[in-house]
């Protein structure tokens, strides 16, 4: 056994669900020794290589030695990993606040400079994956969550590197996985993938955060796939008129259709939408109120 054998509520309390995806159930659970709370997700294994349930092993070890590297303030951290005949339990640091996307829409409007303080968080983590070669390939508002809503100043923390790939030097890798709203082009054609294709992600993300409304969305995937490969967005006049023109180049310099011809994380962090140089560049920013359809 990679992970340990034994069970883990010899260790944990399972308390409520909070959350469930592709992959299975993300419950609260209690140390039993430290009393201290974290959040168990339990994968289902597959037991038989043909069998559709379930993950397949490689894909879960392939999350957990991800994981294993990735120690950073805005990423999710990894505690411990128990495995039984048909299931891993990934430990991980309890990430409360919930999603971005609720909290910003329960907050009605959002002031351009709150939705930078959130972007240069999620750009610290990436900017960090990126360095370690990593590429997360699942971006997108669930998987971007806060650590405590009630303050002022919440952290971001990205999780579910379920679907993310640690490239070798030269190595080429392809997939076609992902949520038709914010997956690059590129991945939709089964080009070889990059780094670039997170960037991509985060002008989506940025987008929508600005404005409520999703770019590339169609009334079916198959719409939106066909809006994605043709690049096919535009600021819509009404929802993006107090919007500055730093940040809708911001958002331009992201989803731009070549992979290579996109801004870095790094990059992003020095965008002067991002980190004004002057003040002027900074009065420059709209101190309008964004509306956010809920
Ligand atoms: C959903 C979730 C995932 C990881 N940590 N806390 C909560």
């Amino acid at each position: 056994a990679l992970f340990k054998p034994e069970n883990v509520e010899d260790f944990y309390e399972i308390e409520e669900v909070l959350g469930s995806g592709h992959f299975g159930q993300v419950r609260k659970v209690c140390e039993r020794t430290s009393r201290t709370h974290w959040a168990g997700k339990f994968l289902k294994i597959r037991k038989t290589a043909c069998s559709r349930l379930g993950l397949d092993r490689t894909s879960v070890e392939r999350e957990v030695e991800i994981l294993q590297i990735l120690h950073h303030p805005n990423i999710v951290a990894l505690k411990d990993v128990f495995e039984s005949r048909s299931e891993v339990v990934l430990i991980l640091e309890l990430v409360s606040g919930g999603e971005l996307f609720d909290f910003i829409a329960e907050k009605e409007n959002l002031l351009e400079c709150e939705a930078i303080e959130f972007l240069k968080q999620i750009l610290e983590g990436l900017k960090f994956m990126h360095k370690n070669n990593i590429v997360h390939f699942d971006l997108k508002p669930e998987n971007i969550m806060l650590s405590d809503k009630g303050s002022p100043h919440p952290n971001i923390k990205l999780i579910d590197f379920g679907l993310a790939h640690r490239f070798c030097q030269g190595e080429e890798y392809r997939s076609t996985s992902g949520t038709p709203q914010y997956i690059a082009p590129e991945m939709i054609s089964n080009e070889p993938l990059s780094t670039a294709a997170d960037m991509w992600s985060i002008g989506v993300i940025t987008y929508i955060l600005l404005s409520g409304l999703s770019p590339f969305q169609g009334e079916t995937d198959e719409e939106t796939l066909k809006n994605v490969i043709a690049t096919n967005y535009q600021f819509n006049k009404h929802y993006f008129s107090m919007t500055s023109s730093m940040a809708k180049d911001f958002i331009m310099k992201l989803l731009i259709k070549t992979p290579n011809e996109r801004m870095t994380a790094e990059e992003c962090l020095v965008h002067p939408w991002i980190k004004p140089i002057t003040r002027t560049q900074a009065d420059k920013r709209s101190r309008s109120s964004i509306n956010m359809r809920s």
